[in-house]
């Protein structure tokens, strides 16, 4: 015991020629960011449903909700009203369970209807002192839910992390959605952030009368995209109204049936993610 919390310590311990934001995050064993080429296709659904998951396997996790202007994160843990406290230390993140923090803009609002209404520079701003100035402490897992899309958000992450472990990236099978994940994929090429394997997400309906499985959205194209780019699926996740109503309740993770479909390729997702970081 005393071993561990030494070994937290000097973790901690400032060198004085370091920048604030890696003595900051030196404490993180592994940060990794999940993307989308599209909004909608639940990235912030993967991105909550993966740190629950890690922080019930015993993992201590922080999540990041770096989305400025639609941030979700809050509400689907239902912590959406709770106002983050500021310690000697800095800003602390709202504590979800014992193993599990978040941080958000939408948490920093006086109200959950107010727009972001700021630029790029106000907005890479704020994405700074979420890594400067949180203090996440000791992580096994920095879970990092970003923007869609490859613009600012991703690209100011990435560079000032600088040593991410990996990208999830998170998909539709339509085409829509899978021109744009081809985008994501080159981005992280270029950004030099292995990717750990893409989610089809939405990946065709159960017929709750017929059990015969509907791909509403078509299928095929994510394998083909993963083979294109030689990165793995993680798994294929079928739309699931649980899964919409445990986000929208503010019970992600807790209220999905742990024998449904979605719940049991989920779990093969977080089983690849920790297979990956070994
Ligand atoms: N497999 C699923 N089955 C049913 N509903 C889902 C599923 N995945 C996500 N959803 C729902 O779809 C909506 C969009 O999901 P989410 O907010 O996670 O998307 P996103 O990609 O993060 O969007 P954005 O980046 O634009 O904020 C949410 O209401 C969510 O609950």
């Amino acid at each position: 015991m005393s071993s561990n919390i030494q070994s937290s310590e000097s973790l901690l311990n400032t060198k004085p020629e370091e920048p604030k934001l890696v003595t900051n995050l030196r404490g993180i064993k592994n940060k990794i960011m999940v993307m989308s080429g599209k909004g909608g296709v639940g990235k912030s659904t993967v991105s909550a449903n993966l740190a629950a998951a890690l922080a019930d396997r015993g993992y201590s996790v922080g999540l990041l909700d770096s989305d400025i202007h639609g941030p979700t994160i809050p509400k689907m843990f239902g912590v959406e009203n709770e106002k983050p406290m500021v310690n000697e230390k800095g800003i602390v993140p709202v504590k979800v369970n014992d193993n599990l923090k978040i941080m958000s803009i939408g948490l920093l609002l006086d109200s959950n209807d107010s727009p972001v209404v700021w630029r790029g520079p106000a907005k890479m701003s704020a994405i700074k002192q979420f890594l400067e100035e949180v203090d996440w402490g000791v992580l096994d897992y920095l879970i990092i839910d970003l923007p869609p899309g490859t613009g600012d958000e991703p690209l100011s992450i990435s560079q000032l992390i600088g040593n991410l472990t990996g990208a999830i990236v998170v998909t539709t099978p339509q085409d829509v959605a899978l021109t744009s994940v081809r985008k994501s994929l080159n981005f992280a090429k270029i950004i030099k952030v292995p990717v750990i394997g893409m989610v089809e997400n939405m990946s065709g309906i159960v017929c709750p009368h017929c059990d015969e499985k509907i791909y509403v959205f078509g299928s095929g194209g994510v394998a083909k995209a993963a083979e294109d780019f030689d990165v793995k699926v993680l798994g294929t996740l079928p739309i699931e109204t649980e899964v919409a109503a445990a986000g929208d309740n503010g019970h992600v993770h807790i209220d999905i049936k742990r024998d449904s479909e979605w719940y049991i390729g989920f779990n093969k997702v977080v089983d690849a993610v920790e297979e990956f970081v070994k």
